[in-house]
């Protein structure tokens, strides 16, 4: 096998090793994504019992301060900033679904 050839398959073997990291933590990420929106069908019905809107703009706040306290760097920081921005779009889309009794939260 060529030296460049030997060199490319190595190559190969690092981008495949990391992307079974990046699979098993898509695989967390998910399930842990699920669940998130379990709670906030939850907490959809709780509010639903107490006449609370489903948007929080306060709750959401406290949201990304605990996120945002977690980030490595400011591109990191950005990053998170911009992928809970569609986490909490989502949430809220689920809740309002739940509320319409489109969603059926019987859990797995
Ligand atoms: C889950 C809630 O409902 C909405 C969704 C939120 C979330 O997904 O974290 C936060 C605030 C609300 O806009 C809540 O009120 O806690």
């Amino acid at each position: 096998m060529s030296e460049s050839r030997a060199m490319n398959n190595d190559h190969w073997r690092e981008l495949e090793e990391w992307r079974g990291k990046i699979d098993e933590i898509d695989r967390q990420v998910a399930a842990l994504l699920c669940q998130r929106l379990q709670f906030a069908g939850n907490i959809s019905a709780v509010k639903s019992r107490m006449g609370e809107t489903v948007l929080q703009p306060e709750r959401e706040k406290e949201v990304f301060i605990n996120v945002l306290s977690h980030a490595d760097s400011p591109l990191m920081n950005q990053a998170i900033e911009n992928i809970y921005h569609c986490i909490l779009n989502e949430s809220r889309l689920f809740q309002q679904e739940c509320k319409d009794g489109r969603q059926n939260l019987s859990a797995r």
